[in-house]
């Protein structure tokens, strides 16, 4: 992964509204560039919160987790694309098919997003797992859910940092590892289940790592943004 630092930090903007999202922008540095749009803000203000990021010069990730039949599913995730958007995402375990429906949907365009999915949601532990009837242990079934999204034609994967070094030397350099759940050495996990600190998930071969919380509830988020990419190097120079 050749891109810098802070290129790699994926800011989730957890916002109420897209009055609050960019009160919290303006706390970041600038250089704070690849920001992630999830449900909430979307829900609320839309898909101009799109339009006003890209006016802003950042990169979107639409996050919508999509999870739904084939036809219905390619049309979202057209409609991503129509929007410029940067990366947008899938849940693997809406199968084989829904996956190969939304590459389809991307394809034939210039430029279309990166389209990546889900494995097993990284606020999920192996009994949250079990519970809605999965045996596999949750490192398992990342790996199953990654290959199967693979040959799918998927660009990459999310999973928790916990799972890198496995989907590394399973998948190769080239299949891009999206990993949430990463929180600083001393901050609380909150209702995630599988986590690392941002040198750990760097260390082991995470291409990006979206961060929330740790950013958008920090007194400071432009010293944690600091803090967080002084990390990243340290854990970079260090292998
Ligand atoms: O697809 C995601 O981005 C995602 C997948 C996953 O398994 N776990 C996960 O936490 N996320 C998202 O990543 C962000 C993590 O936020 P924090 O836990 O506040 O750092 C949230 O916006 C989640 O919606």
């Amino acid at each position: 992964m050749t891109e810098a630092r802070s290129e790699r930090v994926i800011t989730a903007l957890d916002a109420e509204d897209w009055a609050s999202a960019s009160t919290l922008l303006e706390r970041l540095p600038m250089e704070n560039h690849r920001v992630k749009v999830g449900k909430q803000l979307f829900t609320r203000s839309g898909p101009c919160v799109v339009e006003e990021l890209h006016a802003r010069g950042s990169e979107v990730f639409l996050d919508l987790k999509f999870h739904d039949i084939p036809n219905t599913v390619a049309g979202a995730v057209q409609a991503a694309a129509e929007l410029g958007v940067w990366m947008v995402n899938v849940h693997a375990s809406g199968g084989p098919r829904m996956m190969e429906a939304a590459r389809r949907a991307v394809e034939g365009g210039g430029s279309r997003p990166w389209l990546i999915a889900v494995t097993v949601l990284t606020s999920m532990d192996a009994r949250e797992l079990h519970s809605v009837g999965v045996a596999a242990e949750p490192e398992e079934q990342v790996l199953r859910l990654a290959r199967l999204a693979r040959e799918s034609g998927m660009d990459g994967v999310v999973a928790s940092p916990a799972e890198v070094p496995l989907l590394r030397r399973e998948l190769g350099p080239d299949f891009l590892l999206v990993t949430p759940g990463v929180r600083p050495a001393g901050s609380g996990t909150d209702d995630q289940r599988r986590s690392a600190t941002p040198g750990q998930a760097v260390a082991d071969g995470s291409d990006y790592l979206v961060i929330g919380r740790p950013l958008t509830r920090a007194e400071d988020p432009r010293s944690a943004w600091e803090a967080i990419i002084r990390e990243m190097s340290m854990a970079d120079d260090s292998a």
